[in-house]
Order: C-alpha cells, then sequence, then structure tokens
C-alpha cells in the first residue's frame, strides 16, 4: 500500500497547486531543494559569520584561528534545518508525519554537511607539505588558470594563485606563486618567488638553508621581513654581505638568520702576561672601555708585567635525580661518588675524544640528588661535551637505579648563565688568579694618582662597598666589562658573562711603597675550538692572541685564553680604579663616550 499524504498547503501555497503546475508532492520537493540550495550556500555564510565573531574585523581575524572548529558548522546548520524542517512542518499542516521526499532531503542534508563540513576543517588542518602546496590549496588554485611555464633552469612550475595569511599573522594579498612539481625545483626559483612562498606558508621558514644553501637562505629571509616587519627598510641595515660564512653558521650557531651584527673591535696592549706580550681583542660599544684598559696594559707592562696560574680546570654540569626516599638519595650518592664512580666515569667519557670526567659532587637535598659533575673539556668550553657525557652517565646510573627519576639534565648546581655562590665557592671552567706590582712612579705617571689613594679606593668600594651589597663574587670595579669584550670578539658564549665575570680585585702597598694587585677570577668558561669560536672573525681574534684551535696538548689554548681574560680584567681594574681615585671617570667617559 503506497505511502500517501494528504498535504494541505496553506492559502498562499494553495492557490499555487491550483494552477496544477505539479503535484503537491512534487511542489513540496522542488520547495525543499530551493530550502537545501540556500541552507547549502550557509556553511560558508555561517563561517564568514563565525569568523566575524570569533575574530573581529578582518585585520584581527588573521591573528585569531582563521577558521572556525570544525564542528561549528555541521552543528549549527543541523541546528538551522531542524527549526527549517519543523517550520515546513507545522505550515504543512500535515496531521501525520513529514513528506518521505523531506525526511529523505532532511537526511541527505545532514549527512552532506557533517561530511563536508569535516573534510573542510580536515583539510584546513592539514599543514603544507613542506615542498608544495596542500591539496586544499591546489584544489582552490585549480579554480584560477595554473600558469606553467618553465624557466630558465628548464624546470616547469604551477604558478597558482593563493591567498591567506601569511606565517608573520599578516594576511598578504592574494598573490601569483611558483610551486615547482619537484623539491630540486626550489633551487631554480628566483628569491622573490621563494619569499612568496615562505609568506603565503607553503614552505617553513626555517627549512630555507635545507631547501637551499646557507648563504642563499639568509638573502630570501631578508626578503621575506622586509615584507614583514612593521620597518620595511630595518633589515636592510642589518648587513649580511661581504657575508659571514653562513656554512659555519648554519647547525651551529644561529637559526633564521638574517645577517650579523657588526661590533667595533679595539686592541689593547701589548700586555705582558707570563713573559710574553699579547694583545687583547675586546669588542664593544662603550667608549672608554678599550681605553682604559690600555692605560692598564700599558701601567702593568711598564712595571714588568703579570702572572697568572691555572687554580683549576673542569666544567660542569649538575643533573637532578629524584628518588622515592631520602634513604635512597643517600644510597645513589654514596654509589655515584664511591663504587660507582669508574662505571660513571667510563660512560662519561665514551661520548668525547677529549673529555675527562675529573669528579662527581653529590648534594642531597630530600628525595633529590644534584650530582655536580665536573669535565676536564681540553680547548673546548665544554658545555655540550659535558652535556652529552651527563646524559650517558645519568643512563648508567639509572640502570642501577630503575626507579630513580631524571627531572632535568640540568639543576641548576652546575651553575650555568646564572649568579651562584657555588660558581664562586667551587669553581667552574678555569679558575685563575693573576698578579701584578705596579711601581709607583707609573702609577703617577701612567694612572695620575697614588698608591695610597688606590688602595683605599679598593678596600672601601671592592670589599667594603660589595660586602655591604651582600655580593656574591662581585668584589671588583668592572670585571665583567672586559670579560664580555673578550668573550664577544672571541666567539664565546656571552651569557657566560655571568660566572666568568666572578672576580676579587685586591691591592696592597708593599716595603718598596709599590703596588701589588691581584685578581681571583674562580669560573672563567673559554674555549678556543667548538661554539663561535670558528666563525672567521672571532676566529682572526683568536689567532691575533696566539690562540686559535687546539693547543700543542689539549686544553693548552683555552687555559691560555682564561689567563688573557683575566690580564685583561686586571688591566681594567687597575684603570678604572685610578680613575676613581682621580675622580676622572665622567670627564673621560665625556670625552671617549658620548659623541660630541
Ligand atoms: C680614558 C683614560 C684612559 C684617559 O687616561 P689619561 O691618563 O687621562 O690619558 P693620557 O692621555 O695621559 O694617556 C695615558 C695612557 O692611557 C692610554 N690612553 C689614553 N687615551 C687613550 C685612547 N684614546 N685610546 C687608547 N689608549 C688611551 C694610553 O695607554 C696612554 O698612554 P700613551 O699611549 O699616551 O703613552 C682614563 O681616564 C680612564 O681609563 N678612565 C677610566 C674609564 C673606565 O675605566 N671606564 C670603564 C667603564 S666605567 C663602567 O662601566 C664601570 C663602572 C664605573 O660603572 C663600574 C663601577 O661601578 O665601578
Ligand atoms: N648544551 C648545553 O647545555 C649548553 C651549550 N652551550 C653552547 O655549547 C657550545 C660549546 O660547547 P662545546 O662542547 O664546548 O663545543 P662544541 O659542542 O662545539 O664541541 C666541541 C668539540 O670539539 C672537539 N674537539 C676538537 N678538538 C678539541 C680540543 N682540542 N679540545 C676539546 N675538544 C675538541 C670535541 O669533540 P668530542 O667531544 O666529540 O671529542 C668537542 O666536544 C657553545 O656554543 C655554547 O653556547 C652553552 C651552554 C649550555
Amino acid at each position: 500500500m503506497p505511502l500517501t499524504l494528504e498535504l494541505n498547503f496553506p492559502s498562499s501555497l494553495e492557490d499555487l497547486s491550483k494552477l496544477k503546475l505539479m503535484s503537491k508532492s512534487t511542489l513540496s520537493f522542488v520547495l525543499m531543494s530551493i530550502g537545501l540550495l540556500i541552507f547549502a550556500m550557509l556553511p560558508k555564510a555561517s563561517a564568514t559569520l563565525i569568523k566575524s565573531f570569533q575574530g573581529g574585523s578582518p585585520a584581527k581575524q588573521s591573528k585569531k584561528k582563521a577558521e572556525p572548529q570544525w564542528w561549528v558548522i555541521p552543528i549549527l546548520n543541523a541546528t538551522v534545518s531542524l527549526i527549517f524542517a519543523t517550520s515546513v512542518f507545522s505550515h504543512l499542516n500535515s496531521p501525520h508525519s513529514l513528506h518521505p521526499v523531506i525526511w529523505s532531503a532532511c537526511i541527505v542534508y545532514f549527512l552532506g554537511f557533517f561530511g563536508i563540513g569535516f573534510v573542510d576543517s580536515h583539510e584546513l588542518q592539514s599543514r603544507p607539505s613542506v615542498f608544495g602546496l596542500s591539496d586544499l590549496v591546489r584544489k582552490e588554485a585549480a579554480k584560477t588558470e595554473p600558469l606553467r611555464r618553465k624557466n630558465e633552469g628548464g624546470y616547469e612550475h604551477d604558478f597558482v594563485k593563493v591567498c591567506g595569511g601569511g606565517e608573520f599573522g599578516k594576511s598578504q594579498p592574494p598573490i601569483a606563486i611558483a610551486v615547482p612539481t619537484s623539491p630540486s625545483g626550489y633551487k631554480s626559483l628566483s628569491n622573490e618567488e621563494l619569499a612568496n612562498l615562505v609568506l603565503s606558508q607553503q614552505i617553513k621558514d626555517h627549512t630555507l638553508e635545507k631547501i637551499l644553501n646557507p648563504k642563499r637562505a639568509v638573502q630570501v629571509r631578508r626578503i621575506v621581513f622586509s615584507k614583514t616587519l612593521q620597518d620595511h627598510t630595518a633589515i636592510e641595515s642589518i648587513p649580511s654581505e661581504p657575508s659571514l660564512d653562513y656554512s659555519k653558521v648554519y647547525g651551529a650557531n644561529c637559526e633564521i638568520c638574517v645577517g650579523y651584527i657588526p661590533l667595533p673591535v679595539g686592541m689593547a696592549g701589548p700586555l705582558m702576561l707570563n713573559g710574553e706580550k699579547v694583545f687583547i681583542p675586546m669588542a664593544t660599544t662603550e667608549g672608554c672601555l678599550v681605553a682604559s684598559t690600555n692605560r692598564g696594559c700599558k701601567a702593568i707592562t711598564a712595571s714588568g708585567g703579570c702572572k697568572a696560574f691555572i687554580v683549576n680546570d673542569g666544567i660542569t654540569r649538575a643533573p637532578c635525580l629524584k628518588c622515592l626516599s631520602a634513604e635512597q638519595a643517600v644510597a645513589l650518592a654514596k654509589w655515584s661518588e664511591g663504587e660507582g664512580s669508574q662505571a660513571l666515569k667510563n660512560s662519561f667519557e665514551s661520548t668525547t675524544s677529549f673529555g675527562k670526567l675529573v669528579g662527581i659532587k653529590p648534594t642531597v637535598a630530600g628525595k633529590n640528588v644534584y650530582l655536580r659533575l665536573k669535565c676536564f673539556s681540553g680547548d673546548a668550553m665544554g658545555m655540550n661535551m659535558v652535556s652529552k657525557g651527563a646524559l650517558a652517565l645519568i643512563s648508567t646510573l639509572l640502570a642501577k637505579f630503575p626507579d630513580v627519576v631524571l627531572v632535568a639534565l640540568s639543576g641548576n648546581m652546575c651553575t650555568d648563565k646564572k649568579p651562584s655562590a657555588i660558581n664562586w665557592i667551587e669553581g667552574r671552567g678555569k679558575s685563575v688568579v693573576i698578579e701584578c706590582t705596579i711601581k709607583k712612579e707609573v702609577v703617577d705617571k701612567t694612572l695620575k694618582t697614588t698608591v695610597d689613594k688606590i688602595v683605599d679606593v679598593n678596600l672601601q668600594k671592592n670589599l667594603i662597598g660589595s660586602a655591604m651589597s651582600a655580593s656574591v663574587g662581585g668584589y671588583n670595579a668592572h670585571a665583567a666589562n672586559n670579560v664580555t669584550a673578550v668573550f664577544l670578539a672571541t666567539g664565546q658564549d656571552p651569557a657566560q658573562n655571568v660566572e666568568s665575570s666572578n672576580c676579587i680585585t685586591l691591592f696592597e702597598k708593599n716595603a718598596e711603597g709599590d703596588l701589588w694587585m691581584s685578581c681571583t677570577m674562580p669560573s672563567i668558561e673559554v674555549g678556543t675550538v667548538g661554539g663561535g669560536t670558528g666563525l672567521a672573525a672571532q676566529s682572526a681574534c683568536l689567532k691575533a692572541i696566539g690562540v686559535k684551535g687546539g693547543g700543542e696538548a689539549p686544553g693548552d689554548n683555552a687555559k691560555k685564553l682564561a689567563m688573557v681574560v683575566a690580564g685583561a680584567v686586571m688591566a681594567g681594574e687597575i684603570s678604572l680604579i685610578a680613575a676613581l681615585a682621580a675622580n676622572t671617570l665622567v670627564s673621560a667617559h665625556m670625552a671617549h663616550n658620548r659623541k660630541k
């Protein structure tokens, strides 16, 4: 028995049916189709609606997630269509159920919009592959006539038109971009075309070195940033040519590289150090600093020079381990510095051909054990070396104590790049003491003050003053100035100036009335291989000192560099203290540190 339904259309629809244009059921099908057509347009309208709710103005929108969550559109449309179906129902005034056509249309409708919504959002969320457009973008692009051309390199490219937010949060105007049909095609694109690929998020900025080469990556990235930065000209003022050897930079010193910062380098000296005259390269923008250090070098050298000694040598890393109990923590600490120490040493040293584990010092805090590992690192400063070795040591330790957890490879008792008493007391890197005696006549002629005044200023300032400020390691005038200047010039890790600047400066008047002085610096972290020491300018500065690369015996060059740093600090100390004693600090800086 076919299911039929007496449809009583309301008056307006009644008139239509009287025209006998078509049967009532066909009429309802036509109406539903029109309705569905309208709702088929709804997702775009609703997406725009949602976006405007979510994102406010278009400019703000690009900052927010541009597309609504995948489930929003289908839910919204299902709700709207339910309202639509209910209203049709009430209008049809049907005493029973809806016409089968309407039911089937609604079901098709729901399936369609759930499905499309899901597919759409899945597509939208799929990241463009590094080597090509995402399928969705390709589909979009297919709507515009794909331009295909061969370039001089014979590579074929799809030129497709894409719009949409650039990686840098600004919505880019629609642009035609070349998309190579193969990964190797990228090299044949122009820098401009590659920049467009980055801006339209078709390739990730930080993969440029891989896709191209380090030098060209910088060139392309500079175009990207010239289009992205608020001040489009800013990037041009960051020099990049004559180029730094970006193949050395990439994978060792800097990511997302756009150039380099040129820093003035002054050459102080000569400083007679351990019987040898050395010149000290200093990269700084503080006028007066090199002049002051130069004056200190002159005073020291004119008095016979200075002598420096390495008191200790070992870079440290202190992983934090969490035990089940304090009891276990104590057991682990005892094992690691006792019966287990050789096994730990072997595993550490299996990761390096230069590094030697020279100490394990556990500190227990409740369930925690901080293992301060000390490593002789040859001519490397050694932070990567000691960290890599620590990781291997930890795996041996955890095999012995399986329920102990490694909280962090760096537990902050190392202590790297932060002020701490442990570096001041225990030392880190090279511990250096340096001394000299400056003749009283040199104090008078070159330093323009007297021995007594210098001794007094140092006592009141560097000792009592620093004590009253509860300083840790800061019993000096400006050790950090020269540590940082030499670090920057020679490719050290500038952040390690924090602990490397630990210094106590001492003065005494000797029996001859001359001025004895020393600087004691327990934690100078330097290397002559690794890190930034391989870059051309930095390497040249190391060469100027005579410490480029590995030493005759591993560590010789790094030790010498540490002593040169201490020499530079001592020269700076004597000159500044003298200037403070003579009260010429400000006049000197007005003369050298403020452009007339
Ligand atoms: C600026 C000087 C050296 C002048 O010192 P001066 O004695 O008036 O100058 P001079 O013309 O008589 O020359 C004496 C020697 O100084 C050197 N010298 C002299 N001029 C130059 C120059 N242009 N370039 C290179 N070297 C220079 C040079 O060795 C020269 O010998 P010469 O070569 O003529 O036989 C002196 O006044 C001085 O050293 N002042 C101290 C400045 C200083 O140390 N500043 C450090 C930074 S301040 C800071 O950041 C730390 C602070 C202060 O905040 C830390 C704290 O809280 O204490
Ligand atoms: N990882 C971290 O937690 C931290 C890293 N750093 C960074 O670490 C870098 C420095 O690490 P570092 O390990 O010194 O250097 P590198 O990571 O550059 O490694 C230097 C490597 O050079 C080899 N080498 C060749 N000749 C010598 C020699 N004569 N003496 C010693 N080693 C030699 C050694 O290899 P091998 O050991 O294989 O034999 C050594 O490990 C800096 O860039 C610094 O900024 C700074 C702070 C923390």
